[in-house]
């Protein structure tokens, strides 16, 4: 296992799920302590690692927000860490968490063959997290859509409407007439969102396929703008949301398995009933790609 060399000089990993990229390393008794710049700077992609997110890999046992996750569900021994690249925490990482399943497993912190299942602690409620043949599916759990609001972007000649999505992280969903409206946006900058959540919101754009099913699959393509990161290649949190929105347009009917296309790839979003109502999954894959040091200053 990499262990941290010090306080300030992170040995870690970089991975990522359809590019959305992390930077993850293994603190499993809370011992590093990194304030918001610290994490902006391993995220800077001028002066650090670069990525989208950085996940530090905790025991539930050793952090403050692992005490919630330990009393929803004991089995929780890691936490997923989970901060933004501009350093502010989030409740949840659908992408993150596939690539911390992958993490831990490759560390030798988990012991998870193809078909188990880890229960994952997390800033929005302990997650389940099942090995699959092509990467990982995690239960995002219930899921919410309601609510309105009015979105303003570069590229869109008008204002459009958006859909809140709850899925243990905020999210507003707009739909597009096709792909030149999808690839005309500008997300440079932030998208305005009226009225905009006092925590900020994930923006997603959708797009229908043509034909919107087949063979019982709802089909869309998505381009996100995510709180605290800017434009990513993927948002598995906000695939979910964005399938949910699509799902809810369509009305009765409509499929629960989703195909999502988003520009570093597809994942796989399915809406299953539960004992405690609907759930939303998401699955795809979890990639490895280099480790090393950075010193903080
Ligand atoms: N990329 C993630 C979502 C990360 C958190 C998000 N930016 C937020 O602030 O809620 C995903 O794959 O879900």
């Amino acid at each position: 296992m990499a262990t941290q060399i010090d306080e300030r000089r992170i040995a870690f990993t970089k991975g990522h799920g359809t590019g959305n990229d992390f930077v993850l390393f293994a603190d499993p008794d809370g011992r590093v302590d990194l304030d918001a710049d610290d994490l902006a700077a391993l995220a800077d992609r001028h002066f650090g690692v670069g990525a989208d997110g950085v996940i530090r890999a905790v025991r539930s046992a050793n952090l403050p927000e692992g005490a919630a996750a330990l009393a929803e569900d004991p089995a929780a021994e890691w936490f997923m860490d989970y901060h933004n690249a501009d350093g502010s925490p989030a409740e949840m990482c659908g992408n993150g968490i596939r690539v911390y399943g992958s993490y831990l497993i490759a560390q030798g912190l988990l012991d998870l063959a193809v078909g188990e299942t880890v229960a994952i602690g997390t800033r929005g409620g302990v997650r389940q997290l099942t090995r699959t043949a092509a990467g990982f599916e995690v239960d995002l759990g219930p899921f919410v859509v309601a609510g309105d609001a009015m979105v303003a972007a570069d590229g869109l000649h008008v204002d459009r409407p958006g859909l809140a999505v709850g899925v243990g992280n905020p999210h507003v969903v707009v739909a597009l007439a096709d792909d030149s409206e999808l690839d005309a946006l500008d997300l440079g900058d932030a998208p305005v969102v009226t009225p905009l959540p006092p925590d900020g919101v994930n923006v997603e754009f959708v797009v229908p396929a043509d034909p919107l099913v087949e063979n019982g699959v709802g089909r869309i393509r998505m381009r996100v703008h995510e709180r605290g990161s800017g434009e990513t290649l993927s948002c598995g949190t906000g695939a979910a949301a964005a399938a949910l929105a699509t799902r809810h347009w369509a009305g009765e009917g409509a499929p629960d398995a989703w195909s999502v296309d988003v520009p570093g790839g597809t994942v796989g979003v399915r809406v299953t009933p539960t004992a405690d109502g609907a759930h939303v999954l998401l699955s795809g894959p979890a990639e490895l790609v280099f480790s090393g040091t950075m010193k903080l200053l």
